[in-house]
């Protein structure tokens, strides 16, 4: 199936082009998410047969004081997009947040449960979402969480940096969520993909994360033992770790539609971590 996507050098979307190196990938100098204008050019002149949207404004606590930038990158620009893949009845793949939810309670989100997001990145993104269901036509909104690759920035990397200059960490213990490996996230959005130009009756928003669901510190305790480093992770609550934007507690997401839809299990993130340390150690990064 021949795909256009959008980005090429996040941590998602550099698991795509590992996947999919045949696929064309749209970096910030081909289009500009800040131009929907660009973004629908792209999708009118491709010959694709689907589009996935891999980029985002990805900084959670930069967002805070930039909210109007963010919101044309996770706004307006999957509008533009989901736009110009209905007027040519093309399917469209987008990628979403856990943080479209408030954090409250601690049962798994379903994707049908009332959002609320705490932060500008997440009503930003929450924006991207409305936009994209407004405009209908054929898509999959897939809300991912804690993503982590061999690539670029992520809680892995910044472990293992601050894990191998310090005996022990403070982390955060009171939020909760599945981290995800971007090369899970990349399987999925192909097999979504080609599923739903099978069948366009599978649109709507679904969830997918990594399992066991975990606090950060128990992420980073995991990290540090699969890595060899020796660091500890000493339990904190978020009240004890102040940042800019406000995160949510109950991160969980339940899975099982995206299970029943398309047949993806949650991937278990301990594998996942495990290949991204062993590319780290390739030197690939
Ligand atoms: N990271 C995470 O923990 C999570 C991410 N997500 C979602 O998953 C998706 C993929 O995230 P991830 O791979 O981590 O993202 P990254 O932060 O790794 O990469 C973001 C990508 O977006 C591109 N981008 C940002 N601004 C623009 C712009 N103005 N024009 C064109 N391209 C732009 C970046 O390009 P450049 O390199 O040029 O800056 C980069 O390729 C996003 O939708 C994100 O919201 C969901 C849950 C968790
Ligand atoms: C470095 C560090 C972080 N923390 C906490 C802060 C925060 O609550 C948690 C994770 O920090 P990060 O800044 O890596 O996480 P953050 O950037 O908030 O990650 C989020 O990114 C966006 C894009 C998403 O969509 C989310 O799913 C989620 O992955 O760890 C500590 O408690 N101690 C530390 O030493
Ligand atoms: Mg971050």
């Amino acid at each position: 199936m021949r795909l256009l996507v959008f980005g090429a050098t996040g941590q998602v979307a550099r698991e795509l082009r590992a996947r999919a190196p045949e696929a064309r990938f749209l970096a910030r100098q081909d289009v500009d998410l800040t131009d929907p204008a660009a973004c629908a050019a792209a999708i009118a002149t491709s010959d694709a047969e689907a589009v996935i949207n891999a980029a985002a404004y990805t900084a959670v606590d930069k967002a805070e004081s930039e909210e109007a930038l963010a919101l044309a990158i996770n706004g307006a620009a999957p509008g533009a997009m989901a736009e110009a893949c209905a007027a040519r009845g093309l399917p469209f793949v987008h990628i979403s947040t856990d943080y479209v939810f408030d954090g409250s309670g601690d049962a798994p989100w379903t994707p049908t449960d009332p959002t609320g997001p705490l932060g500008a990145y997440g009503r930003t993104k929450l924006a991207g979402e409305e936009r994209i269901r407004a405009v209908g036509g054929v898509f999959a909104i897939l809300r991912t969480s804690w993503v982590f690759s061999a690539h670029g920035g992520n809680f892995v990397k910044t472990m293992l940096r601050l894990g191998a200059e310090r005996d022990k960490l403070t982390i955060v213990a009171d939020q909760i969520g599945g981290p995800t490996e971007a090369g899970d996230i990349a399987e999925a959005c192909l097999t979504i993909a080609a599923a739903l130009a099978a069948d366009p009756g599978k649109s709507g928003t679904y969830h997918f994360a990594g399992a066991p669901d975990v606090s950060w510190a128990d992420f980073a305790r995991e990290i540090f033992a699969q890595s060899g480093l020796s660091c500890a992770a000493e339990d904190i609550p978020s009240s004890s770790y102040p940042t800019p934007a406000a995160r949510p507690g109950n991160s969980r997401m339940d899975c099982s539609a995206t299970t029943a839809a398309f047949g993806i299990p949650r991937p278990d993130w301990r594998k996942g971590l495990a290949r991204v340390l062993t590319q780290l150690n390739e030197g690939s990064s």
